[in-house]
Protein backbone atom coordinates (compact mmCIF):
# COMPACT_ATOMS: atom_id res chain seq x y z
CA UNK A 1 0.00 0.00 0.00
CA UNK A 2 1.63 3.62 -0.77
CA UNK A 3 0.27 5.16 2.02
CA UNK A 4 2.05 2.50 4.43
CA UNK A 5 3.54 4.15 7.47
CA UNK A 6 7.15 5.14 7.27
CA UNK A 7 9.77 4.62 9.73
CA UNK A 8 8.75 7.70 11.29
CA UNK A 9 5.48 6.43 11.72
CA UNK A 10 3.56 9.23 9.57
CA UNK A 11 1.32 7.56 7.15
CA UNK A 12 -1.15 5.05 7.21
CA UNK A 13 -1.30 2.11 10.41
CA UNK A 14 -3.98 -1.21 10.19
CA UNK A 15 -5.54 -2.42 12.83
CA UNK A 16 -3.61 -4.14 15.32
CA UNK A 17 -0.53 -2.84 14.65
CA UNK A 18 -0.17 -0.32 17.68
CA UNK A 19 0.40 -1.74 21.07
CA UNK A 20 -0.62 0.45 23.66
CA UNK A 21 1.65 0.58 26.51
CA UNK A 22 1.51 -2.61 29.45
CA UNK A 23 -0.75 -4.54 26.52
CA UNK A 24 -0.57 -7.77 24.75
CA UNK A 25 -2.82 -7.25 22.31
CA UNK A 26 -2.65 -4.52 19.52
CA UNK A 27 -5.86 -1.73 19.05
CA UNK A 28 -8.54 -2.59 17.40
CA UNK A 29 -8.03 0.68 16.07
CA UNK A 30 -6.41 2.17 12.06
CA UNK A 31 -4.62 5.60 12.07
CA UNK A 32 -3.48 7.38 9.34
CA UNK A 33 -0.74 10.29 11.06
CA UNK A 34 0.24 13.54 10.04
CA UNK A 35 3.42 15.33 11.35
CA UNK A 36 4.35 18.69 10.70
CA UNK A 37 6.71 19.29 8.04
CA UNK A 38 9.49 21.95 7.83
CA UNK A 39 12.87 22.82 8.64
CA UNK A 40 12.22 22.83 12.37
CA UNK A 41 15.64 20.56 13.69
CA UNK A 42 14.23 17.18 14.25
CA UNK A 43 13.86 13.99 13.22
CA UNK A 44 9.96 13.91 13.71
CA UNK A 45 10.40 16.52 11.15
CA UNK A 46 10.15 14.89 7.16
CA UNK A 47 7.55 14.71 4.75
CA UNK A 48 4.20 13.28 5.10
CA UNK A 49 2.98 10.78 2.99
CA UNK A 50 -0.32 11.45 1.26
CA UNK A 51 -2.93 9.76 -1.04
CA UNK A 52 -2.70 10.19 -4.34
CA UNK A 53 -4.30 13.55 -5.21
CA UNK A 54 -6.38 11.81 -8.14
CA UNK A 55 -7.76 9.31 -5.64
CA UNK A 56 -8.56 11.31 -3.08
CA UNK A 57 -8.71 15.68 -4.37
CA UNK A 58 -7.93 18.39 -2.04
CA UNK A 59 -7.53 16.00 0.27
CA UNK A 60 -4.29 17.12 1.63
CA UNK A 61 -4.77 20.59 1.87
CA UNK A 62 -8.18 19.99 3.91
CA UNK A 63 -5.75 18.50 6.53
CA UNK A 64 -3.30 20.58 6.14
CA UNK A 65 -5.48 23.80 7.05
CA UNK A 66 -7.30 21.40 9.73
CA UNK A 67 -3.76 20.57 11.69
CA UNK A 68 -2.87 24.48 11.53
CA UNK A 69 -6.34 25.45 12.98
CA UNK A 70 -6.48 22.84 15.47
CA UNK A 71 -2.61 24.00 16.61
CA UNK A 72 -4.03 27.78 17.03
CA UNK A 73 -6.76 26.31 19.07
CA UNK A 74 -3.89 24.33 21.25
CA UNK A 75 -2.35 27.74 21.62
CA UNK A 76 -5.01 29.77 22.78
CA UNK A 77 -6.48 26.74 25.23
CA UNK A 78 -2.27 27.03 26.50
CA UNK A 79 -3.05 30.81 27.12
CA UNK A 80 -5.86 30.28 29.40
CA UNK A 81 -4.02 27.11 31.09
CA UNK A 82 -0.86 30.20 32.19
CA UNK A 83 -3.60 32.83 33.02
CA UNK A 84 -5.24 29.54 35.84
CA UNK A 85 -1.15 28.63 36.88
CA UNK A 86 -1.08 32.96 37.19
CA UNK A 87 1.19 33.60 34.83
CA UNK A 88 1.65 35.48 31.81
CA UNK A 89 -0.96 34.40 28.96
CA UNK A 90 2.26 34.06 26.78
CA UNK A 91 3.74 31.76 29.22
CA UNK A 92 3.84 29.12 26.56
CA UNK A 93 4.47 30.71 23.74
CA UNK A 94 8.40 30.55 23.72
CA UNK A 95 10.43 28.83 21.48
CA UNK A 96 11.27 26.05 24.20
CA UNK A 97 7.51 24.98 24.84
CA UNK A 98 4.77 25.89 21.96
CA UNK A 99 6.60 28.83 20.03
CA UNK A 100 8.35 25.99 18.24
CA UNK A 101 5.92 23.23 18.35
CA UNK A 102 5.61 19.74 17.18
CA UNK A 103 2.13 18.41 16.83
CA UNK A 104 1.04 14.62 15.83
CA UNK A 105 -2.16 14.89 14.09
CA UNK A 106 -3.91 11.38 13.98
CA UNK A 107 -7.15 10.23 12.43
CA UNK A 108 -8.07 7.24 13.57
CA UNK A 109 -10.87 4.88 12.72
CA UNK A 110 -12.31 2.40 15.54
CA UNK A 111 -13.85 -1.24 15.15
CA UNK A 112 -14.69 -4.54 16.85
CA UNK A 113 -15.69 -4.98 20.24
CA UNK A 114 -13.57 -4.40 23.10
CA UNK A 115 -13.76 -6.73 26.26
CA UNK A 116 -11.02 -5.06 28.79
CA UNK A 117 -11.17 -8.40 30.76
CA UNK A 118 -8.95 -9.97 28.29
CA UNK A 119 -7.07 -6.69 27.68
CA UNK A 120 -9.12 -6.00 23.79
CA UNK A 121 -9.18 -2.55 23.32
CA UNK A 122 -10.20 0.26 20.74
CA UNK A 123 -7.17 1.86 22.28
CA UNK A 124 -5.17 0.37 25.58
CA UNK A 125 -5.47 2.66 28.67
CA UNK A 126 -2.32 5.36 28.25
CA UNK A 127 -1.84 8.79 28.76
CA UNK A 128 -0.50 10.87 26.49
CA UNK A 129 3.05 12.19 26.45
CA UNK A 130 2.37 16.06 25.05
CA UNK A 131 1.48 19.18 26.30
CA UNK A 132 -2.37 18.87 25.54
CA UNK A 133 -4.24 16.77 22.98
CA UNK A 134 -7.14 17.99 20.77
CA UNK A 135 -9.80 15.75 20.16
CA UNK A 136 -12.42 15.57 17.91
CA UNK A 137 -15.22 12.69 17.66
CA UNK A 138 -17.99 11.46 16.33
CA UNK A 139 -20.93 10.89 18.23
CA UNK A 140 -20.29 7.22 19.03
CA UNK A 141 -19.30 6.68 22.59
CA UNK A 142 -15.87 4.86 23.70
CA UNK A 143 -13.26 7.03 25.19
CA UNK A 144 -13.34 6.47 28.61
CA UNK A 145 -11.03 8.65 31.60
CA UNK A 146 -9.80 7.19 34.68
CA UNK A 147 -9.59 10.14 37.77
CA UNK A 148 -7.46 8.46 39.77
CA UNK A 149 -4.23 6.19 38.39
CA UNK A 150 -3.96 4.43 42.27
CA UNK A 151 -7.38 3.78 43.00
CA UNK A 152 -7.82 0.17 42.74
CA UNK A 153 -9.48 -1.31 40.80
CA UNK A 154 -9.53 1.12 38.39
CA UNK A 155 -12.96 3.28 37.76
CA UNK A 156 -13.69 4.19 34.30
CA UNK A 157 -16.35 6.95 33.16
CA UNK A 158 -17.39 7.59 29.69
CA UNK A 159 -17.01 10.68 28.23
CA UNK A 160 -19.81 11.96 26.25
CA UNK A 161 -19.05 13.77 22.85
CA UNK A 162 -20.21 17.62 22.43
CA UNK A 163 -21.35 18.33 19.23
CA UNK A 164 -19.13 21.34 17.66
CA UNK A 165 -16.58 20.95 21.12
CA UNK A 166 -13.42 19.64 21.60
CA UNK A 167 -12.17 16.87 24.11
CA UNK A 168 -8.81 18.15 25.71
CA UNK A 169 -6.44 15.88 27.02
CA UNK A 170 -3.64 17.10 29.63
CA UNK A 171 -0.58 15.74 28.94
CA UNK A 172 2.15 13.91 30.80
CA UNK A 173 4.50 16.77 29.81
CA UNK A 174 2.19 19.70 30.89
CA UNK A 175 1.77 17.87 34.51
CA UNK A 176 5.40 17.95 34.97
CA UNK A 177 5.87 21.48 33.91
CA UNK A 178 2.70 22.91 36.72
CA UNK A 179 4.31 20.02 39.20
CA UNK A 180 1.50 18.28 39.27
CA UNK A 181 -1.44 21.28 39.62
CA UNK A 182 -2.69 19.82 36.28
CA UNK A 183 -3.21 15.83 36.04
CA UNK A 184 -2.72 13.62 32.82
CA UNK A 185 -5.58 12.05 31.93
CA UNK A 186 -5.29 8.13 31.52
CA UNK A 187 -7.82 7.15 29.18
CA UNK A 188 -8.33 4.56 27.15
CA UNK A 189 -11.04 3.44 24.11
CA UNK A 190 -13.68 1.01 23.99
CA UNK A 191 -15.15 -0.70 21.15
CA UNK A 192 -18.90 -1.67 21.25
CA UNK A 193 -19.10 -2.98 17.84
CA UNK A 194 -20.21 0.48 15.76
CA UNK A 195 -17.48 1.98 13.75
CA UNK A 196 -15.88 5.17 15.99
CA UNK A 197 -14.15 8.06 14.11
CA UNK A 198 -11.86 10.56 15.84
CA UNK A 199 -8.93 13.11 15.12
CA UNK A 200 -6.18 13.64 17.79
CA UNK A 201 -3.68 16.60 17.74
CA UNK A 202 -1.21 16.31 20.19
CA UNK A 203 0.87 19.70 20.54
CA UNK A 204 4.34 19.17 22.46
CA UNK A 205 7.60 21.17 22.22
CA UNK A 206 9.56 20.32 19.14
CA UNK A 207 12.59 19.64 22.34
CA UNK A 208 12.02 19.34 25.82
CA UNK A 209 14.64 21.39 27.27
CA UNK A 210 15.76 20.32 30.89
CA UNK A 211 16.60 23.36 32.54
CA UNK A 212 12.97 24.34 31.82
CA UNK A 213 11.47 21.44 33.99
CA UNK A 214 13.40 22.74 36.91
CA UNK A 215 12.46 26.27 36.71
CA UNK A 216 9.22 25.26 36.41
CA UNK A 217 9.85 23.24 39.32
CA UNK A 218 10.47 25.86 41.41
CA UNK A 219 7.87 27.81 39.98
CA UNK A 220 5.39 25.69 40.92
CA UNK A 221 6.86 25.40 44.29
CA UNK A 222 6.31 28.92 44.62
CA UNK A 223 2.74 28.45 43.67
CA UNK A 224 2.11 25.76 45.82
O1 LIG B 1 -10.06 8.41 19.83
C1 LIG B 1 -10.10 8.80 20.99
O2 LIG B 1 -11.16 9.15 21.53
C2 LIG B 1 -8.84 8.80 21.81
C3 LIG B 1 -7.57 8.93 21.01
C4 LIG B 1 -6.35 8.96 21.86
O3 LIG B 1 -6.37 8.63 23.01
C5 LIG B 1 -5.07 9.47 21.31
O4 LIG B 1 -4.99 9.75 20.11
O5 LIG B 1 -4.10 9.58 22.08
FE1 LIG C 1 -4.58 9.34 24.02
Amino acid sequence: MKVLKNEKHQGYSPVLSQISDNQIHGDYKESFFIGIEGSNDTPFCRANIWPNPDVLSGWQATMEKYHQEALRVCKAIARVLALALNVDGDYFDTPEMLGNPLTFMRLLHYEGMSDPSKGIYGCGPHSDFGMMTLLGTDSVMGLQICKDRDVKPRKWEYILSIKGAYIVNIGDLLERWSNGIFKSTLHRVLGNGQDRYSISLLAKPIRVYLHKFFRHVHFSVRLL
